[in-house]
């Protein structure tokens, strides 16, 4: 990667604009920052209030961009496309944006991009898919932020539930980001301790409060969503430490939305998998040991997701 690292950013509402600006306030994390959307007049108005922070952050480069310059950016952050309104679940998003990302990522690989791609729009496993088809790239050098949020939010629900701090939770929700996802509760640890030894010792709750805490995460999107209207903060920060992976070369651990070609006994579809990043992109997903009912919940995501996106891309041809 070049000294001077480059991001793009394609689509500036409310993901977008979060994306950005956990950006600028983390330090390093790339030193040029261009954004894309059809609405000029906000990106515009957006690079104009970025910028004020900067003499009290880190110094970057931020500025309105447009497609040819994707061409030397060593990320391209998608943020782009509907969003769920009250009551849609993501899947019903995915006619629409499979359209808009037909013509997007096309853009993008005429500028002559040869960078990594990193895809939040939902639903988000279709479209990082439909990225990684679209431009033609190595499954490697195309990303979706998975279930890095669905996560950060299970952990802190465990970390709240026994009075810990949430970075010493490891724990994955993986699958589809979206309803079908599921706890992979046999590998959760606190601090090196298994989550149900932790448990029994400490007696801090029950098996059945746990599995109500793992729907509470799952369907925390719809809960946002109808109060506020949209959820941002969470995923605008998942991006970052996601592109932080890619930039500072890391290698970090994180269930990011993943190519399968035979993990976990699926194949061919893209699902949030805990996979190693550095500045190649997906060096590796790996195969955690499940329990069998995690491997079947597994597979069955994977089930609903193929349906969708062979519907979707049928739609597509038509
Ligand atoms: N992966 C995840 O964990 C999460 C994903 N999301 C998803 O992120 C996406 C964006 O959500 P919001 O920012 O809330 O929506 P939004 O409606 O606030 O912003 C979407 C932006 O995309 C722009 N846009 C639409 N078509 C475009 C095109 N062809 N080219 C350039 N820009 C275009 C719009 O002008 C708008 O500014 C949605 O699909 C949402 O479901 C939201 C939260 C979490
Ligand atoms: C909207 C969405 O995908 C989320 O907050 O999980």
């Amino acid at each position: 990667m070049a000294e001077t690292q480059k991001v793009i950013l394609i689509g500036d509402g409310a993901v977008g604009s979060s994306f950005a600006f956990a950006n600028v306030l983390s330090s390093g994390v790339g030193q040029e920052l261009g954004i894309i959307d059809l609405n000029e007049d906000r990106v515009q108005g957006d690079v104009l209030d970025l910028i004020d922070v900067l003499a009290y952050t880190h110094p970057k480069h931020v500025y309105k961009a447009d497609y040819p310059d994707c061409k030397d950016a060593d990320v391209v952050v998608i943020t782009a496309g509907a969003a769920q309104k009250p009551g849609e679940t993501r899947l019903d998003l995915v006619s629409k944006n499979m359209k808009i990302f037909k013509g997007m990522v096309q853009q993008v690989v005429d500028s002559g991009f040869q960078g990594i791609f990193l895809v939040a729009t939902n639903p988000v496993d279709i479209l990082t898919y439909a990225t990684w088809k679209f431009s033609g790239f190595p499954a490697s050098r195309v990303i979706g932020s998975g279930t890095t949020l669905d996560s950060a939010r299970f952990r802190q629900e465990i970390a709240d539930t026994l009075n810990v701090d949430s970075r010493n939770v490891h724990a994955y929700i993986l699958g589809e980001h979206g309803d079908t996802e599921f706890a992979a509760w046999s590998r959760s640890n606190v601090g090196g301790l298994q989550l149900y030894d932790w448990i029994q010792e400490n007696s801090a709750v029950d098996e059945e409060e746990l599995i109500e805490k793992f729907y509470k995460v799952r369907d925390k999107a719809y809960e946002i969503i109808k109060l506020k209207g949209a959820t941002h903060y969470g995923i605008g920060v998942a991006l970052n430490r996601i592109l932080k992976a890619i930039l500072h070369n890391e290698n970090a651990i994180l269930p990011v939305s993943s190519y399968l070609a035979g993990e976990y006994g699926i194949n061919d579809i893209y699902l949030g998998a805990p996979s190693i990043i550095n500045n190649q992109g997906i060096r590796n997903t790996f195969e955690m040991e499940l329990s069998e009912h995690e491997l079947q919940l597994f597979q069955d995501s994977a089930k609903q997701m193929r349906k969708i996106l062979d519907e979707a891309l049928a739609e597509l041809e038509d």
